[in-house]
């Protein structure tokens, strides 16, 4: 006889193991199916360069006010407040200078950048590119390169792929504050605690989705054969996995949602993470944003600070989107490790020790996630092109059986780990509602 699931959760990453975990009381056969060998999805790590696992892919908590931070709280976490960025490098200008010593040019992108001020500002007639619109206020080339180095490689893209509309969107839609969090322990444990009590099958991507309406329910085809009914499910794969048909509808997706998964983006990011012999970079060092660089954004975590009695392991995390990950994913790995170590060796280079970086390099690992089969980029940024609602139509369900999560699907445009937990938590209440299963409290 054919098994039917209440409900099947596609990807148990932090959307679709928090809905999961959201159903269960209700629906004990909540199943996740998972494509990769793993839970987690981009909360992932990399082994070997330090005494404990580095993160790959999430790593700080942005904002102290979140499901995120309360569930961390839950698991035994613990937090420590830094300040971002406090370092600088002006690669034109040959100069390395400290947050608090940077000239009015980089205090006026700031200001530009503002949430507060940015969520005050109207959508623009026609969507522009962060770029355009900074020109149009008088910014100078410099100030771009600012832009683009500090606040478009952090939404995950360049400042010319980044657009005003959805910005403006994120900021009316940031609620979790501007704290800057470092946690104390590794977020294998965050996703551990998210996994307990839920039965994920891994190593199983769903090809197809054959949906009907609320009495037809839905049957999953996996690849090797395997298919299964569900009374509903919970779509909660990346962006690209919609975009480029991995994950297949039928019937197929209604038009609203197909043009939204065209025009909403998800970028590349590359993490290069090297670890050296000596440290060569100022003790008080934290993040360094560097403009017109290979790497536009790096950190030197005191891990001894987060995870006491560790040791000191001199680790760098470089942190590269938008179209200059591109460049660095169409390079061999060995190049993309040589150029950051050039970009490090001129910045604190000294005629003494000319080389310092290449010099001191113990180990490097290179994290592309372009290259990950089911992940296909970094996460989703505020698009050039995208029109207001298009977030909404990601979130849509679709013939009151098929539901969406996942970070891209926030209609807060919130792409961090909180914002992917926040539609998981959506997607299980209109499941519930739907099964007519809603209790009082969720
Ligand atoms: C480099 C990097 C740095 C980041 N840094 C931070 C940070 O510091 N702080 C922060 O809060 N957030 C950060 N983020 C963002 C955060 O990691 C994501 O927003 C969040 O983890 C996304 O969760 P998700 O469940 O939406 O997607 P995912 O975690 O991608 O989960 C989706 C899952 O679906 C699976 N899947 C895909 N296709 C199929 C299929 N056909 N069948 C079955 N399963 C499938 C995938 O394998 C994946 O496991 C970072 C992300 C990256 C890439």
């Amino acid at each position: 006889m054919e098994t039917v699931h209440s409900v099947v959760v596609v990807g148990a990453g932090a959307a679709g193991l928090y809905a999961a975990q959201m159903l269960k009381a209700q629906c004990p056969d909540v199943l996740v199916l998972e494509a990769q060998d793993r839970v987690g999805g981009r909360i992932r790590q990399v082994h070997g360069l330090a005494p404990w696992p580095i993160q790959a892919g999430a790593e700080f908590v942005h904002g102290a006010n979140s499901v995120f931070v309360d569930s961390l709280r839950n698991s035994g976490f613990d937090f420590v407040e830094r300040e971002w960025p406090d370092w600088w490098y002006f690669a034109k200008e040959k100069k390395l200078v400290h947050d608090e010593e940077v000239d009015d040019e980089v205090d006026k992108v700031h200001d530009m950048f503002d949430k507060d001020d940015m969520q005050r500002l109207a959508h623009p007639a026609e969507d522009i590119a962060a770029s355009e619109w900074m020109k149009q206020q008088g910014a100078s080339e410099r100030m771009l390169a600012v832009a683009d180095a500090c606040y478009a490689n952090d939404y995950g893209c360049s400042l010319s792929q980044l657009g005003v509309t959805e910005m403006v969107e994120e900021s009316r839609g940031w609620d979790c504050g501007d704290t800057y969090l470092l946690v104390n322990r590794c977020l294998s444990h965050a996703v551990a605690d998210m996994t307990k009590g839920v039965k994920v099958i891994t190593q199983c991507p769903v090809e197809c989705v054959e949906y009907g309406g609320p009495q037809q329910g839905v049957t999953l085809h996996c690849k090797k054969g395997l298919k299964l009914r569900a009374k509903r499910v919970v779509i909660t794969v990346p962006l690209p996995i919609l975009k480029e048909g991995i994950l297949k509808f039928s019937p197929p997706l209604p038009e609203a949602k197909r043009s939204a998964i065209s025009r909403v983006k998800m970028g590349n990011i590359i993490k290069i993470i090297l670890s050296f012999k000596e440290q060569f970079w100022p003790e008080n060092m934290f993040d360094l944003i560097c403009t017109d660089s290979f790497v536009p954004e790096m950190w030197m975590l005191r891990y001894q600070e987060v995870m006491p009695g560790k040791g000191h392991p001199n680790i760098i995390t470089g942190f590269i989107s938008g179209e200059k990950a591109d460049i660095a994913s169409a390079m061999p790995e060995s190049t993309a490790i040589a150029s950051f170590l050039g970009q490090l060796d001129s910045i604190f280079g000294t005629p003494e020790a000319p080389k310092p970086a290449t010099h001191n390099l113990a180990a490097g690992v290179v994290y592309d996630w372009s290259k990950n089969d089911f992940v296909k980029g970094g996460y989703s940024y505020p698009s050039l092109g995208a029109l207001r609602g298009d977030r909404e139509s990601l979130a849509a369900p679709v013939a009151g059986t098929v539901f969406f999560a996942g970070e891209a699907t926030s209609t807060a445009l919130n792409p961090c780990v909180q914002g992917a937990m926040d539609t998981g938590r959506r997607a299980a209440t209109q499941v519930l509602a739907s099964l007519q299963l809603l209790p009082s409290k969720l």
